[in-house]
């Protein structure tokens, strides 16, 4: 495995985005959130668009795991689905790329967004949603995969948890993966770690404020 992805090897990544009507949406912020994450631990942060990127890339020098999520209307495809982006990310400084690798119809083939992001200098964190796409990744030169999408497409599983199921596939198949998504506690992302996960990223539950009052709320409701 590559050096950079063996430093992460059971690490807390920390993915720092605010959703585009969170009132937390500005790259200054967004920044100082990735700070609060690297003073508590963090080995690496996910971040979400160029500013963004930009703003987290001058504070600090631990790896940045980045994305862009965007809206279009010839596909489902949202995280990074082209390779001008994707090579964009690189060029700002992200070590690590991530970007949709399900089978769904996307503007450009995942090779191609492989070989750009290699091309780049960056790696590539294929976020997938089931173990057929992880293993087509795979084969296409990911450098690792991530559970990111699992519970959001059709063709997995629907979950308000963690996709463990899948989790224990990827392992059983012998495929390096980041777990990812719904990681709401340190024990779930403890209970990652020992299924096999090679780090963990959490969001939510560490950097959407609005999303853990909302859950506390239901609580009391
Ligand atoms: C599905 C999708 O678009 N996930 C995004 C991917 O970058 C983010 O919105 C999530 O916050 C991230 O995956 C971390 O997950 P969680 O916030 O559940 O810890």
């Amino acid at each position: 495995m590559n050096a950079l992805l063996e430093s992460l090897r059971g690490s807390l990544v920390v993915s720092c985005q605010a959703n585009p009507d969170s009132p937390l949406r500005d790259p200054y912020i967004i920044s100082r959130m990735g700070l609060a994450a690297v003073k508590g631990g963090a080995a690496a942060l996910r971040i979400q668009g160029f500013e963004d990127v930009e703003a987290v890339r001058a504070v600090t020098d631990l790896p940045i795991i980045g994305l862009t999520k965007t809206d279009r209307d010839d596909t489902d495809v949202y995280i990074t689905p082209t390779a001008a982006e994707a090579t964009r990310l690189a060029a700002l400084g992200c070590e690590i790329v991530a970007l949709d690798a399900t089978l769904r119809p996307r503007p450009e083939p995942l090779a191609e967004l492989f070989a750009a992001v290699h091309a780049a200098g960056a790696l590539v964190m294929a976020d997938i949603s089931t173990l057929e796409e992880a293993r087509n990744a795979s084969a296409l030169g990911a450098d690792i995969v991530g559970t990111t999408l699992a519970g959001y497409t059709p063709q997995s599983r629907a979950l308000h948890t963690p996709d463990w199921v899948l989790m224990d596939e990827l392992r059983g198949a012998d495929l390096p993966f980041i777990a990812e998504g719904r990681l709401n506690s340190p024990a779930e992302a403890r209970q990652a770690m020992e299924r096999g996960a090679h780090a963990v990223v959490v969001g939510s539950a560490i950097t959407r404020p609005d999303v853990v009052t909302r859950w506390f709320a239901a609580a009391l409701a």
